[in-house]
């Protein structure tokens, strides 16, 4: 070939590029010209969970396009189809850019999560049974105290038992044996999960835009949230590795002191050899997982206390199942209970909004198409190379046109009753096809151990206790977004009042 046959070839080359190139923006124009711009900081700093977002949910579809910090625009995603490709294609998708996603890299993801799926297997999760049980009673030991005083926030109680449970079924530690440094970082970066200022979503936004090799550099500043980040994985890889430091010694002598988790990762055979990092470090209940910290299950609460009719069917499900001997398939065979799980991790769902960012350009497709404003119906949406989008898992589980119907945003149990499952024919959430657990490679790896343990909190606390709404005006309790859904008073403090009565 000579030169100017290559110069041809090249100069074809760039225009089909640019032809491809003008034909994406050309399509993602058509779906959104004319409309408003939405700033996307709103969703994060309103103090009502889903003021924005759920109405631009009705207006524009399950995809539109916000601005991001920087005049960046990203869309927020709900559409189940598109959904099931983000959550699932890993040669698409890598999880961010926001820093505080703090996931293992992707790398190790693989190898971590193979090493510890054997715990938290179905017959796995059984045998911590016990230990749910156990931290069941002392929380409703705890409620004994609060019953018939003035209504208290339940938040710490509930902090704590979701804390324990993780730290005995994953460790065989109490809290005391956590260390007092441990529990002092765990509450620090609690609270850290539960703001949401406009200062933070800037210095998450400017983190962002910083290349891989400085991001990882930062997370070692001597600054929030990054010193205490740092400081609760140490504290986490140090307990992580005494932990199997004892168990190997325990092995050795043929004792049986350690916690239930290990017991059945030893039970699968598996093994780790010397030098790798070991499972016990990232498991260890740091709140690198603020997803269950107690802030959700009390807005299960608070919604029993606003549907008093609801919770007294329930305490009559809860009694008349306890009375015919409680166990696992007992819990599975309870509508109500079942119903009622669904029902607020579909409302309010820990982690309502997730960002990812695409390796590759590759076409998203649609379940229902969408109209864009020239008249036009689309039914895919071209993503290209570096671009974020936002997972928008709290609009999912509130869409119209699906089986939740238009009454989507009141909380109804009895939706469940008649149909056990959100959204049929995209498969998208692995529990009910919800996505409070999200789904694909990096599904919660704790879900069957997170539902277990909901149902025997609130069948142990539904059973024996009343909740109500305080008569006073705090009650207004709203739900906030604050990276996780944290219930909000009225004057702006954390956690929701309840009065707790005793029943039985
Ligand atoms: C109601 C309680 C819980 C909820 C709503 C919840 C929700 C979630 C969600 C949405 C994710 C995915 C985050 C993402 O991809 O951006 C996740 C990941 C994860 N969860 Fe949970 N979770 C809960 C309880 C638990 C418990 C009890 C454990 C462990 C004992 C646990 C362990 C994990 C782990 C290890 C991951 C990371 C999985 C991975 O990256 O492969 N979760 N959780």
């Amino acid at each position: 070939m000579k030169i100017t046959q290559y110069s041809l070839v090249a100069a074809s080359a760039v225009v089909v590029y640019m032809a491809y190139l003008y034909s994406v923006a050309a399509a993602i124009y058509a779906i959104f010209q004319d409309r408003p711009r939405l700033r996307g900081y709103l969703i994060l700093t309103t103090p009502v969970y889903g003021e924005y977002e759920f109405k631009w949910l009705r207006k524009y579809g399950a995809v539109y396009r916000v601005k991001g910090c920087f005049g960046e625009d990203r869309l927020m995603i709900s559409d189940p189809a598109a959904l099931q490709v983000i959550l699932n294609g890993r040669q698409y998708y890598k999880m961010g850019p926001s820093p505080r996603q703090f996931g293992a890299l992707e790398e190790e993801h693989k190898r971590l999560r193979t090493a510890l799926n054997s715990g938290f297997s179905a017959p796995a999760v059984r045998t911590y049974m016990p230990i749910f049980e156990r931290v069941a009673q002392e929380l409703a030991d705890q409620f004994d105290d609060m019953a018939g005083q003035a209504p208290a926030n339940l938040l710490p109680s509930l902090g704590r038992a979701t804390l324990l449970t993780v730290a005995q079924a994953a460790l065989g530690l109490s809290l005391d044996e956590l260390g007092a440094d441990f529990k002092s970082t765990n509450l620090l970066m609690m609270n850290m999960a539960a703001t949401s200022s406009p200062t933070e979503i800037l210095q998450d936004a400017i983190m962002a835009l910083m290349p891989n090799v400085i991001r990882n550099l930062g997370r070692h500043l001597p600054i929030e949230p990054f010193k205490s980040l740092d400081k609760a994985r140490f504290l986490s890889d140090k307990i992580g590795r005494s932990v199997i430091r004892d168990v190997r010694e325990a092995k050795s002598q043929g004792l049986d002191g350690v916690g239930a988790f290990y017991d059945q990762l030893g039970a699968s055979g598996h093994q780790q050899p010397d030098g790798v990092r070991h499972p016990g470090a990232d498991l260890t209940p740091t709140p690198s997982r603020p997803r269950h910290d107690g802030k959700h299950a009390q807005l299960r609460f608070l919604e029993l206390a606003r549907n008093v009719e609801f919770q007294n069917q329930l305490r009559e499900e809860i009694l008349a199942s306890l009375a015919a001997g409680g166990s696992t398939a007992a819990y599975d065979n309870m509508p109500l209970l079942n119903a009622f799980l669904k029902e607020t991790l579909r409302m309010y769902p820990a982690l309502s909004l997730s960002d990812r960012t695409a390796v590759q350009d590759h076409i998203l497709p649609l379940s229902e198409p969408i109209m864009a404003v020239n008249g036009t119906q689309i039914t895919e949406i071209p993503i290209t190379k570096g671009q974020t989008v936002y997972l928008a898992s709290g609009e999912y589980q509130r869409l119209f046109t699906t089986s939740m119907g238009e009454d989507a945003h009141e909380f109804k149990p009895s939706r469940w009753l008649h149909d056990g499952s959100a959204h049929k024919g995209d498969s998208v959430g692995v529990y009910a096809n919800l996505l409070s657990f999200y789904g694909g490679p990096r599904v919660c790896l704790g879900w069957r151990f997170a539902l277990l343990e909901m149902q025997v909190f609130v069948s142990e606390l539904v059973g024996k206790f009343e909740f109500s709404l305080p008569a006073d005006d705090k009650s207004q309790t709203v739900c906030r977004y604050a990276f996780t859904l944290q219930p909000t008073l009225a004057d702006g403090g954390k956690g929701a009042l309840l009065a707790v009565k005793r029943v039985m």
